[in-house]
């Protein structure tokens, strides 16, 4: 099984080069005005000549209204919309018909139980991805840099699709593949310097850090 590997919150061409030179086949982009991830639609559509061959374009949006998805959608044209707020399998299933576009919603888990909520979500979103609840006071539900327990993945049903994120970087994605096998992974706060500047070296790293991994459990 071929592992997708996401570089989320990128936000300059040279990052979004070395991402997909590297191997990355998801990159995404945060339209988040909290996050120092933060792009602009138009300066979405501006990063999106450096995407090339057959990466896909990430959208991640949290509660967005109608109004800034149709930006979005506009400018970008992402290939997948990442919603990553409360939205409900009412809005999961608005956004899938009026954009015509794969929905990953995003979910936080810290415990078992937490999975139960994807339940209404199985047939509607196309695909889930599973992130750190966001530590006390933070103002981001993602890219916190922080972790759950991955042995917890371990219980879910094998036809769930998923990308697994939350604190992701080159020391722990040994573990994190050994323990979960996971279709995807979504990196973010790993492969930066200081919040929200996407480090070259530390993404090369990163996919050498998978690369190790993927040939010691062949
Ligand atoms: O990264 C952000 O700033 C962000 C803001 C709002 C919603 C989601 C966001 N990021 C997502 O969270 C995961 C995990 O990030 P990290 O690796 O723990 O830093 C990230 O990959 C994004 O999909």
């Amino acid at each position: 099984m071929t592992l997708d590997i996401k570089i989320c919150g990128l936000s300059t061409p040279e990052a979004i080069r070395t991402a997909i030179d590297a191997g990355a086949s998801h990159v995404g982009f945060i339209f988040f005005a909290k996050s120092p991830r933060n792009v602009t639609p138009a300066r979405a559509r501006e990063l999106k000549i450096e995407v090339s061959g057959a990466v896909k374009t990430v959208a991640v949006v949290v509660d967005a209204s109608d109004e800034f998805l149709d930006e979005i959608v506009a400018e970008l044209a992402p290939d997948i919309i990442q919603l990553h707020g409360k939205e409900t399998p009412e809005r999961v299933r608005q956004v899938k018909a009026r954009y015509q576009r794969p929905v990953m919603k995003a979910f936080s888990i810290s415990e078992a139980s937490d999975f139960d909520q994807i339940g209404p979500f199985r047939g509607v979103a196309d695909r889930f991805l599973f992130d750190a609840k966001p530590p006390k006071g933070s103002e981001l539900p993602g890219g916190n840099g922080v972790s759950f327990d991955w042995r917890l993945l371990a219980a879910l049903d094998r036809d769930i699709d998923y990308m697994l994120s939350g604190g992701l970087n080159a020391a722990n994605i040994g573990d994190a593949l050994r323990l979960s096998n996971p279709p995807g992974i979504d990196i973010s706060s790993g492969v930066e310097s200081a919040p929200g500047i996407k480090d070259t070296a530390l993404i090369e790293e990163f996919f050498k850090a998978v690369r190790t991994a993927q040939a010691l459990a062949a």
